[in-house]
C-alpha cells in the first residue's frame, strides 16, 4: 500500500475545525430523535423543557455559539493506516492538543476552558481546554481518522461501571443503575452500555458506542435481528419507563437512543459499563488523507426543527430577585414556573470551595451572600455585544456539601440543574430557603435573560470566578419547595410506568 504523508498542522487545524462544528451544531439525528421526542412528550414540565433545549439549538446554529456553557473534555479516537506517516516533530495526540488550544481559544467563538491540570490538589484550569484524551488504534490503511468528541462534565460524571457474575442481568444493572443516578446528566440524551473484554475495555465500549448514529426509531420499526438488537430495545423501553424524564422533571422520554457495544471477555468476567450522554451530544468523524486538513459540511440552517420553544410566559409568576423574602417564597410551589429579574449572583464548585476555606480561616468574605440568590453556573466568555457567552446551570449535588454553610450565610434562594442530596432538601427547607432548576442544555437560552454581568470576587478561578448577573424575566422552576418537597420525587413517581 502507498504510503501517505499528513502534516502534523493538518491535524491540528482539522481537530480544531471539528471542535468549533460540533460545539455549535447538534448532530441531526440527535435532533431528529429530539423532535420527536418534544411532539409525543405528555408532561408538560418535560415538554417546555425539551422545547427550550430545542430552541437553544438552533439559536446556537444561527448565532454559531455554543450550544452548553459546559463546551467539554475533548475525547479523541484516533484509527491510523499502518501506512501513514506523521510529519512534523510532535506526536499525534500533540497535534490533536494543538487544535484543541486553537478551537478553544477562537477570537470569534472562544469556548469554555474546563480542564484543570492537576486533579487531587490544586485543580488549576490550564484555561485552554487541554489536554484532550486521545484513544489511539492502528489500522490497515494510509487514511487517518479522527473521531472528536466533547462530553459534558456533568454527563462524564455519571459514568459507571461494575463487575457482574457471568450470569447476571446486565438489563437489570443497567435499568437500576440508571433510575439511581439522577438528572445531572441532563436527560434526554443517550445511554452508552459496554459489556466484555477488561474494566478498561468496558469503559472505551461504553463511550464510543455513543457516537454510532442514533437509529432506535428505525430499528423499532424493522425489529430486532439479532440479540444485541434486542436488549437495546428492552433497554430503551425500561429505561423510558421509569419516568426520569427530561430534567428528571417526569416525563415520557429519558433516552433518545441506548447504544451497546460487546467484546469478548474471561470465563470468570462480565464487565459492564454505563455512560450516559447529555442532551449537548457533541461529535463528528472526519477523515484525513494526506491532501490538507478534513472539513464538515455547514449544515443547512432551516432543517433546525421549528417547534414553539420559546418560553410562554403566561401564568409564569413574576419574581423581582432585589427585594425577595423568605415570606415571599412561603406560596412557591414545586413545579411553579418563574420568572426572576435583577442581580444574582453566580459561584459554583471551586468559588464555594474558596468560600469555605475562607470561612474556615476566619477571614471576611468580599461579598456578602445574605438574602442574595446564587445561581451554579460557569459561563462561557463573551464576544461581540453579548454581556455573558451561554450560562446553562451546573449540577447542584456538587455543591450539597456546602449547603448549610450558604444557607448560614443567609442564601435565599440557590438556582441550578438536577435533584439535591436528601440532606440539602432538608437543611434548605428548615431555613426556609428554596432551589430552583433552570434547563440545562438550554445554555444560549438562558443567556439571553442575562443583561448584565461583572466580576465580584476570585478572578483567578477564570469560569468558576463569582460574577453579578442582572437578568430579565430568568425562567426558572422552583425544584424544592419551603416546605421541603422536591419536583424531583414528585415528576418522576408521577411518570413512571
Ligand atoms: O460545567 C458545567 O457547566 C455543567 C456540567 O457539565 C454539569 O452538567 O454539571
Amino acid at each position: 500500500m502507498e504510503t501517505v504523508t499528513i502534516r502534523g498542522q493538518d491535524i491540528a487545524e482539522t481537530v480544531r475545525a471539528a471542535l468549533q462544528y460540533i460545539a455549535v451544531y447538534h448532530t441531526p439525528d440527535y435532533l431528529k430523535q429530539l423532535t420527536f421526542a418534544y411532539e409525543k412528550e405528555e408532561s408538560e414540565a418535560a415538554r417546555s423543557a425539551i422545547g427550550q433545549i430545542l430552541e437553544s439549538s438552533r439559536l446556537a446554529a444561527l448565532g454559531n455559539r455554543p450550544m452548553c456553557q459546559d463546551t467539554g473534555m475533548v475525547t479523541v479516537f484516533a484509527k491510523i493506516g499502518q501506512s501513514v506517516v506523521v510529519e512534523g516533530d510532535k506526536t499525534l495526540s500533540e497535534y490533536v492538543n494543538d487544535g484543541v488550544r486553537q478551537a478553544y481559544l477562537d477570537e470569534g467563538n472562544p469556548l469554555r476552558a474546563s480542564m484543570v491540570g492537576d486533579p487531587i490538589f490544586e485543580r488549576k484550569n490550564t484555561r485552554d481546554n487541554t489536554p484532550a484524551v486521545t484513544h489511539v488504534e492502528t489500522c490497515v490503511g494510509n487514511t487517518l481518522e479522527l473521531l472528536v468528541a466533547a462530553k459534558g462534565g456533568g454527563s462524564e460524571n455519571k459514568a459507571r461501571y461494575t463487575m457482574l457474575n457471568p450470569a447476571a442481568s446486565v438489563a437489570d444493572w443497567v435499568v437500576e443503575t440508571v433510575a439511581g443516578l439522577g438528572a445531572g446528566w441532563c436527560p434526554p440524551g443517550l445511554i452508552g452500555v459496554g459489556v466484555g473484554g477488561s474494566a478498561e475495555k468496558a469503559m472505551l465500549l461504553a463511550k464510543r458506542a455513543l457516537m454510532d448514529e442514533i437509529d432506535i426509531g428505525e430499528l423499532q420499526k424493522r425489529g430486532p435481528s439479532s440479540k444485541e438488537e434486542e436488549l437495546r430495545l428492552e433497554l430503551y423501553e425500561r429505561i423510558n419507563a421509569l419516568g426520569i424524564g427530561a430534567q428528571g422533571l417526569g416525563g415520557l422520554t429519558t433516552v433518545v437512543d441506548v447504544k451497546l457495544a460487546t467484546y469478548p471477555t474471561h470465563a470468570a468476567s462480565k464487565p459492564v459499563a454505563l455512560m450516559p450522554q447529555c442532551a449537548a451530544n457533541r461529535h463528528a468523524k472526519v477523515t484525513l488523507r494526506g491532501d490538507g486538513p478534513a472539513y464538515l459540511d455547514p449544515p443547512d440552517l432551516e432543517s433546525w426543527p421549528k417547534i414553539d420553544g420559546s418560553i410562554g410566559t403566561e401564568g409564569m409568576l413574576r419574581v423581582e430577585v432585589d427585594t425577595l423574602t423568605h415570606e415571599a417564597m412561603q406560596n412557591w410551589k414545586p413545579g411553579d414556573r418563574l420568572l426572576l429579574s435583577g442581580k444574582i449572583l453566580t459561584g459554583r464548585d471551586a468559588a464555594h470551595k474558596r468560600i469555605a476555606d475562607m470561612l474556615a480561616k476566619g477571614e471576611p468574605l468580599p461579598f456578602s451572600i445574605k438574602n442574595r440568590v446564587i445561581y451554579y453556573v460557569g459561563p462561557v466568555d463573551p464576544v461581540g455585544d453579548e454581556v455573558v457567552g451561554p450560562a446553562g446551570p451546573t449540577t447542584s449535588t456538587r455543591m450539597d456539601g456546602y449547603t448549610q454553610m450558604m444557607l448560614d450565610q443567609g442564601v435565599l434562594s440557590m438556582i441550578g440543574k438536577a435533584e439535591r442530596g436528601a440532606d440539602s432538601v432538608h437543611r434548605i427547607a428548615k431555613a426556609g430557603a428554596t432551589y430552583l432548576i433552570a434547563v440545562g442544555g438550554a445554555a444560549v437560552l438562558v443567556a439571553k435573560a442575562i443583561t448584565s454581568a461583572r466580576l465580584v470576587a476570585f478572578e483567578d478561578l477564570g469560569m468558576e470566578a463569582v460574577r453579578e448577573f442582572e437578568v430579565k424575566n430568568m425562567p426558572v422552576t422552583v425544584a424544592v419547595d419551603v416546605s421541603g418537597q422536591s419536583i424531583h420525587k414528585l415528576g418522576p413517581a408521577r411518570w413512571r410506568r
